[in-house]
């Protein structure tokens, strides 16, 4: 089976550098959408408190037999929860729906800059990373002014920021304050949600080339700028395709070429603003 390649966080810590999103997967067909993608190879699964499907993403794990050290397990906490006291809380009831004894990595969902709890949530998570609790912990969704208050205050670095990254959306300044302080950068919505991208004329004719789909080419670009990309799909054949990524490779002109897509195009909310839950 083709072996993922992975990153090594700055802990030490390896993580896959592709894993499969579920963001927006009911929990009625988690469980069938994981083991499509435990059968088809990813050991990362990308999940989080608020997209309700846990506890589906746990049983999906429990009836894989695969062993927790072959795993990588993602959750994110709510905006709801942020807070010392509720984070500590809110971690409890996240690993009782996983099932799973010890996490490999905790995310602060969204920074929401105008509650101003960041910096205690973060505080939590240090706790949880320095209890044993947790392989890793970072954030998500963090612009360098809040990563720069983590740091400043903080005492663990965060591993990793997993931010909305495509072609439409490069992020130039995020991946290079990240890079610059050791934080790997994660890609979210790395398809850009499966829209307009991948009818691009130069995506498509890159395809087309290489004999390879757009999403494959897309995903292609990630690996290649170092991102770790968790693409979603409840569609099997979709699966299998975006985890075909590792047989091919992108000349630096294409890699350059998709690059050259950058517009400032968020599909998600801004992450300066964004304050719900
Ligand atoms: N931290 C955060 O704030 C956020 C994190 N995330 C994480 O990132 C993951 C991925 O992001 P997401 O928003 O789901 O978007 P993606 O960019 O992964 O796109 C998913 C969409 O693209 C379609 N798609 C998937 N593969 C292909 C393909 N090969 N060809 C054509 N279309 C395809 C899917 O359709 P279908 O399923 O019908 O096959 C779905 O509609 C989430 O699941 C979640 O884990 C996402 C948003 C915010
Ligand atoms: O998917 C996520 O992880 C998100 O945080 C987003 O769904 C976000 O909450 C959103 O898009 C709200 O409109």
């Amino acid at each position: 089976m083709t072996s993922v390649p992975v990153l090594k966080l700055n802990n030490g810590v390896e993580m896959p550098q592709l894993g499969f999103g579920v963001f927006q997967v009911p929990p009625a067909e988690t469980k069938a959408a994981v083991k499509t993608a435990l059968d088809a190879g990813y050991r990362s699964i990308d999940t989080a408190t608020a997209y309700g499907n846990e506890a589906a993403v746990g049983e999906a794990l429990a009836e894989s037999g695969i062993a927790a050290d072959e795993l990588f397990i993602t959750t994110k906490l709510w905006n709801s929860s942020q807070g010392y006291d509720e984070t500590l809380r809110a971690f409890d009831s996240s690993m009782t729906d996983l099932g799973l004894e010890r996490l490999d990595l905790y995310l602060i969902h969204w920074p929401l800059p105008a509650r101003d709890k960041y910096l205690d949530t973060w505080k939590a998570l240090e706790k949880l990373y320095v209890d044993g609790r947790v392989r890793a912990i970072g954030v998500s969704n963090f612009q360098p002014a809040h990563l720069r208050r983590v740091l400043d205050e903080g005492n663990v670095v965060p591993a990793v920021n997993q931010v909305e990254l495509h072609p439409y959306l490069v992020q130039a300044d995020v991946r290079a304050f990240d890079a610059e302080h050791g934080i790997a950068t994660e890609a979210w919505s790395p398809l850009a949600k499966g829209g307009a991208l991948l009818s691009e004329p130069v995506v498509m004719r890159t395809a087309e080339r290489l004999g390879r789909t757009p999403a494959q080419v897309v995903l292609r670009w990630h690996l290649q700028l170092g991102n770790v990309v968790i693409p979603k799909s409840v569609t099997p054949s979709r699966v299998a395709e975006n985890f075909d990524v590792f047989g091919f490779t992108l000349a630096d002109a294409d890699v350059a070429a998709l690059s050259a897509l950058d517009r400032d195009g968020r599909t998600g909310p801004d992450p300066d603003t964004f304050d719900l839950g």
